[in-house]
């Protein structure tokens, strides 16, 4: 795991119960019907335990601190980072969900914008959660909101969620897309037109 400076992972090896998760997880492994004795498992509990520290490490993130970096550009149009790869973890099946998220705002009248990296970890800090991908789209766009007061938001996530693939209805390749819109891209259909279609033009 790599140290984090705005303090998921630092602070998640912190909080996080592990001897509790380890002991979880081996009880998994006999619920299931494993050994959790055998060679190939003895290490597997502490180690499940430290990787979900890692998957899970967003709850003890705060996204106010990652986007605490501005400066004010005088740019009043859109700013769009595209194809910003994720990976969460769907909260009803705790399997992972995963593809790209499409961020873009217009900057708000005093002009500030945030590093275009602060959108890639705001991603992080939504998705390294047990999550429902509505709510994530929607997090991220009002997080942007609050701190930058942008004129508009608009966040689109394209997901495959393995709960349909590997287990259920067992549908690999269909692909979830979510959109939160706030600002102009609500109140103006061809601005937000406009922004879509660079967000899905390929
Ligand atoms: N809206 C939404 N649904 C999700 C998401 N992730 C998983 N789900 C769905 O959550 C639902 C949970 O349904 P349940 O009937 O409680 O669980 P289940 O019996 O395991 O359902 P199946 O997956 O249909 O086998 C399923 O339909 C999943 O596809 C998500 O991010 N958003
Ligand atoms: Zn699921």
């Amino acid at each position: 795991m790599t140290e984090d400076r705005h303090g998921g992972i630092e602070a998640a090896l912190k909080g996080v119960d592990r001897p509790r998760a380890e002991a979880a997880i081996r009880e998994l492994l006999i619920a299931v019907g494993e050994d959790p004795d055998r060679p190939g498992l003895k290490d597997t509990p502490a180690r499940v335990a430290r990787a979900y520290t890692e998957i899970f490490a967003g709850l003890w993130q705060d996204p106010g601190e990652i986007l605490a970096t501005t400066f004010d550009e005088d740019h009043d149009e859109l700013v769009l980072v595209k194809d910003i790869p994720m990976y969460s973890t769907c909260e009803h099946h705790l399997v992972p969900f995963h593809g790209v998220a499409h961020i873009g705002y217009i900057p708000g009248a005093d002009g500030k914008v945030t590093g275009l990296s602060k959108l890639a970890r705001l991603v992080e800090v939504y998705a390294r959660r047990p999550q429902v991908q509505e709510r994530m789209t929607s997090q991220i766009a009002d997080a942007l909101s609050d701190v930058l007061k942008p004129r508009g938001v608009l966040v689109v996530i394209e997901a495959e969620h393995l709960c349909m693939a590997m287990r259920g209805i067992r549908k690999p390749g269909s692909r979830t897309v979510t959109s939160a819109v706030r600002g102009i891209f609500r109140s103006n259909q061809s601005t937000r037109s406009e922004a879509m279609s660079l967000v899905l033009g390929r």
